[in-house]
């Protein structure tokens, strides 16, 4: 296992009707900025609990925060925060409102332009103001670690940024949030979640037996719970399980000590930025050619995989690599989502596109050994179309 540190501070508060508990969480003095997307936090209701559990305190809201939120929308946060001297965040929604609320959070007492924050990795933040989350799409995992993805319309990036400054404080994880969710969503999640535990688990063996076990515990029980998850929303035992599994999918609990990939999402990022591909379909999309193109690198935790998680046991090692690899690609098109490029009606001649935004954001080294450079990162896009 590798020298790590573990480090997570933010309180879950778990389970049905737990929206109230808002009261006693924030601040009592604190001047409220509520973060919202569209319409749904509004439609669903949940706005309507968070304004009544945070009745007769200073509470503004800023709603339109989109689906892979943007620099543009946030930035006015920003300055709404600075003007009003507001000084707690609550994000209600998904990843993107969280990931947005990260981003504000860093930004508000940020000098210089806010911009740097992302181009910087976050290396640059060095204050945050504190913020908490009401969670109503169970996927990215944002609402207990320290990461964002922002991206910016005007140049067609999507970039990452990370730092413990913006852990959220606290995150209510309310299954009965979710029953409203499209299937779409419900499938984005799965998906999302999967391949967040494989980027963390599917590299080389460094003998981390609880970390793998973690994460063929939480890949089982995607697959186990999935069918259900879509089929019966308002199945709140399933839908815990999937919203807890997603949860620590990237806590950075099953990441500690272990190798990590996340070429698939940085590949991923490219296709969203340029062709607007919700998230978890580009990695539906990137993940089994990558799996295939980089089998010999992966080969022994691949053979692990295929035996762990999808019970195989028949023919060779290659064949079992192979049959590993399809079934993660049955899985993800059983999830009602197309894994190849082509079906989203990408021309093959965009992958030039892709691997110049790959080079212009310094994407030339990427996966568990660095070894996965544009012409790898070509194959991988070509075996995906
Ligand atoms: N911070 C991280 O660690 C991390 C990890 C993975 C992905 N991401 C990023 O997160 C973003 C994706 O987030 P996401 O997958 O959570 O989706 P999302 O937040 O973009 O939401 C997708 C859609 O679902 C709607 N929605 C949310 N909750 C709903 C509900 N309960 N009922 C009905 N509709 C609802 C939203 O309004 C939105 O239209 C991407 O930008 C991705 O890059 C971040």
């Amino acid at each position: 296992m590798q020298t790590f540190q573990f480090y997570n501070p933010t309180r879950i508060v778990f389970g049905p009707g737990t929206v109230p508990h808002l009261s006693t969480l924030v601040p009592a003095e604190a001047r409220v900025l509520v973060h919202f997307g569209g319409a749904s936090a509004e439609k669903t209701g949940t706005l309507a609990e968070v304004r009544a559990a945070l009745a007769g305190r200073h509470v503004e809201e800023f709603g339109g925060i989109e689906p892979n939120p943007s620099y543009e929308t946030l930035i006015r946060a920003v300055e709404l925060i600075r003007r009003d001297g507001l000084d707690f965040l609550l994000a209600v929604g998904g990843g993107s409102v969280i990931d947005g609320t990260k981003f504000v959070a860093a930004a508000v007492p940020y000098v210089g332009d806010p911009w740097e924050i992302m181009l910087s990795r976050g290396a640059k933040v060095s204050a945050a103001l504190p913020f908490g989350t009401v969670l109503t799409l169970p996927a990215t995992g944002s609402e207990m670690n320290d990461g964002a993805v922002i991206s910016r319309r005007e140049s067609g990036d999507k970039l990452v940024f990370s730092s413990p400054l913006v852990f959220p404080r606290f995150s209510i994880l309310d299954p009965a949030k979710t029953v409203t969710l499209p299937p779409r969503q419900v499938a984005n999640g799965i998906a999302d979640s999967f391949v967040h535990i494989v980027e963390q688990y599917l590299t080389y063996p460094v003998d981390g037996r609880v970390q793998d076990r973690f994460a063929e515990g939480l890949l089982q029980t995607l697959i186990e719970i999935a069918p259900q998850a879509l089929a019966v929303p308002d199945d709140l035992d399933t839908r815990a399980n999937l919203m807890w599994t997603a949860t620590l999918a990237l806590n950075g609990l099953i990441g500690a000590g272990v190798p990590q990939d996340w070429a698939t999402h940085m590949i991923g990022h490219e296709l969203t930025a340029r062709f607007g591909i919700d998230h978890a379909r580009t990695l539906s999309i990137v993940l089994p050619s990558l799996l295939s193109v980089q089998r010999e690198a992966k080969r022994e935790k691949l053979l692990r995989y295929a035996e762990r998680v999808w019970h195989l046991t028949e023919g060779d090692e290659d064949h079992r690599i192979e049959a590993a690899i399809a079934a993660t690609r049955a899985f993800f098109e059983g999830l009602g989502i197309k894994t190849r490029l082509s079906d989203y009606g990408i021309e093959r001649g965009e992958i030039e596109a892709i691997l110049a935004q790959l080079k212009a954001h310094g994407m030339t080294k990427l996966g568990e050994r660095r070894a996965i450079t544009l012409e790898v990162s070509r194959a991988i896009l070509e075996g995906a179309w």
